[in-house]
């Protein structure tokens, strides 16, 4: 299972310190939507740069003009892309489309959907690489979350998934049993008082 850290941060400064805490310890860095509307698209270029021997995410969240978005961030130099699982069908073939010309990857994003193991294999067959069973961070605020819901459903998609909604040292264990291709983690590391450690510890309790 790979793990990758999500940068919920609003600059490329701030991004460009925690990526370089943590990347001996990460496979993908992610670029998290709030950055990538604060610093622009250019930011993808510039983590891309600084850490060219790791995979990078864009997590656009496209919900419209799946073609068009996946391939700004494409040619950034983004590896994957984020499209909204909640998008109109043609959305994501565009996207998936955008994807194959430059033989990069998307990444369906479930937030917000009601049947996420229903709707995870139905874009697995408009071909995304895995699909992100994801509680953002308003959901995780609700009383009475727990990120048990998110790993039940990718346990039920049966198609390639990633876990995010608050990964921690008590949770990674349940995700990778559960067969995530890839856990995500923001809070857990951007929050802990030494993001290095806090990643260093996540990626020592993976087994493979
Ligand atoms: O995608 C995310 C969210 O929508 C804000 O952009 C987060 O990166 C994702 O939820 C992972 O962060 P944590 O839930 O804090 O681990």
């Amino acid at each position: 299972m790979k793990l990758q850290v999500a940068m919920d941060v609003a600059t490329l400064e701030e991004a460009l310190t925690l990526s370089r805490q943590v990347a001996d310890h990460v496979d993908i860095i992610e670029l998290g939507t709030p950055l990538i509307k604060h610093e622009g698209i250019a930011a993808v270029s510039a983590i891309k740069a600084a850490h060219p021997e790791k995979e990078v995410f864009a997590d656009m969240k496209t919900a419209d003009a799946g073609e068009l978005e996946a391939g700004i961030a494409f040619v950034a130099g983004a590896d994957y892309v984020t499209v909204m699982g909640a998008a109109d069908d043609d959305t994501i073939r565009g996207a998936v489309k955008s994807a194959q010309e430059h033989g990069k990857q998307i990444v369906a994003d479930m937030i917000t959907v009601k049947d996420r193991a229903a709707r995870a294999r139905a874009v697995t067959e408009l071909g995304v690489a895995f699909c992100e069973i994801h509680a953002g961070l308003d959901e995780q605020a609700q009383e009475g979350y727990s990120i048990q819901t998110v790993i039940d459903d990718g346990k039920a998609s049966g198609v390639p998934f990633s876990i995010a909604g608050g990964v921690d040292i008590d949770s990674i264990r349940d995700v990778q049993a559960a067969g995530a291709t890839v856990a995500v983690a923001g809070g857990s590391i951007r929050n802990a008082d030494d993001p290095a450690a806090a990643a260093k510890e996540l990626r020592g309790a993976i087994t493979s």
